[in-house]
């Protein structure tokens, strides 16, 4: 087994192994978040006719070439269309139609004159402004046609994306499947949180802050809840948890203590190990395992620990399993606020909040840094890497963070 490796090492094994979920028919609805699995060729125009992009009147160009504010042209109002509606008639010489933005242009017309730019009774309009054909006109396909390829396979289905869908009556739609996450925290000393603490317990808290990582991104958790230091336990858990999920998250018991047995508990399952121990802080214990397609992360108990070794290891993974090319995390130049003195000797994730300012970015730390302390993480939104024996940094300097999530503007 491959242990005490590099970051990088670390994610290219992960990523080496990792598959992808099969594409599948969801509810156009359900596919939000969610990675295409085809290419959405347009099987229509749209529009699908001539319309009026204005409320106005549909009238021949020809008819109002002279139109001036001194001398208006005069035409016949003969039909009245809203949207939804079609006119019958065939607009004449002479003629016009009343039409509201949206509605079909009848035939014979080639240009719409918005209302402001003319003077009407119920039988006749007069017209200030001479206009050439094809004015004020949404063209048949302007917006789509026939054959377009709309949006292409990989891409990640947004609000405009499902909107899209929903303009080509698209009610279902196919995509990968978000993968499916199974979450156990390990522990004697857990109990669950509606139970009463006793002496020596706390509450299990990463498997709440691990599911909430899941369902952010997207992915389906599934709570296995907890289970106390025993390899015969854990091993019931994993196992009923294999024939479901696509991915095991297991916290706690991963380091060299006497009661760290979820390294031995995966491999007695019949997973094999690919690797345990890290060269970074926090979080060095980690264990990862693969079964068939499936990848078993033994991520450490401490929170803090757990929440950021998620986001370097299982957050890219989850990602492209379900087809996301995007699956990085973004980094950005900013300015520390504060200094940060501490050298440390290995690589280091420090919490960090980093907001936007007139251009920039600027970061700072909270007070409290330690890998089981879970409180300092609420109100972060970024990681900021230290490499091992680098620093101290000052007040001031330009630094690169990771951006768990969109900054603030603050004015
Ligand atoms: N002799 C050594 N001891 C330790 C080392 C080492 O190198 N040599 N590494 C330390 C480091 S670093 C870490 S990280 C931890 C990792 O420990 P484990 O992954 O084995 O986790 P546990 O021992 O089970 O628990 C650690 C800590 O986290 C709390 N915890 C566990 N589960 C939960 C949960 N679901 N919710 C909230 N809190 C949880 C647990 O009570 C412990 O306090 O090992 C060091 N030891
Ligand atoms: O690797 Mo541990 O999470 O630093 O305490
Ligand atoms: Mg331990």
């Amino acid at each position: 087994m491959r242990t005490n490796i590099s970051l990088e090492e670390a994610l290219d094994i992960l990523l080496k192994e990792n598959k992808q979920t099969e594409p599948i028919h969801v509810p156009l609805l359900d596919s939000l978040g969610s990675v295409l699995a085809e290419d959405i060729i347009s099987d229509m125009n749209m529009p699908p006719f001539d319309k009026s992009p204005l409320d106005g009147y549909a009238v021949r160009a020809e008819d109002i070439q002279g139109a001036s504010q001194e001398i208006p042209v005069t035409l016949q109002v003969i039909d009245f269309i809203p949207a939804g509606h079609v006119s019958s008639q065939k607009l004449e010489k002479g003629e016009a139609m009343r039409i509201m933005t949206g509605a079909k242009i009848p035939e014979g017309a080639d240009v719409v004159v918005r209302f402001e730019d003319t003077e009407f009774t119920e039988k006749e309009v007069r017209i200030y402004t001479p206009l050439c054909s094809n004015s004020n006109i949404s063209k048949l396909g302007e917006d789509m046609k026939i054959g377009d390829v709309v949006m292409k396979k990989g891409m990640l289905i947004d609000a405009p994306e499902v909107g899209i869908l929903a303009t080509l009556g698209k009610s279902f739609v196919q995509v990968y499947r978000k993968p499916r996450v199974a979450i156990l925290s390990t522990g004697d000393e857990l109990v669950d949180i509606q139970q009463v603490l006793t002496d020596g317990k706390i509450r299990n808290s990463n498997s709440y802050t691990i599911a909430a990582q899941i369902k952010k991104i997207g992915a389906k958790p599934l709570m296995l809840g907890i289970c106390d230091d025993g390899i015969e336990a854990i091993k019931e858990k994993l196992k009923a948890a294999l024939s479901w999920a696509d991915i095991i998250i297991t916290t706690g018991g991963v380091s060299v203590g006497d009661c760290d047995l979820v390294k031995e508990a995966f491999q007695q399952v019949g997973a094999e190990m690919l690797f345990w121990r890290v060269r970074m802080k926090p979080g060095t214990p980690i264990a990862v395992a693969k079964y068939e397609n499936k990848l078993l992360f033994g991520l450490s108990g401490n929170p803090a620990a757990a929440y950021i070794t998620f986001e370097q290891f299982v957050r890219p993974i989850v990602l492209k399993k379900m087809g996301r090319e995007k699956y990085k995390l973004m980094k950005v130049e900013s300015i520390l606020e504060s200094g940060f003195s501490k050298i440390s000797n290995q690589n280091r994730f420090v919490r960090a909040n980093t907001y936007y300012r007139d251009g920039k970015y600027y970061t700072q730390f909270p007070s409290k840094h330690s890998s089981g302390v879970l409180s300092s993480l609420s109100g972060t939104n970024s990681l900021f890497y230290i490499p091992a024996g680098t620093g101290p940094y000052k007040e001031g300097q330009k630094i690169i963070v990771q951006l768990l999530d969109y900054p603030e503007v603050l004015k």
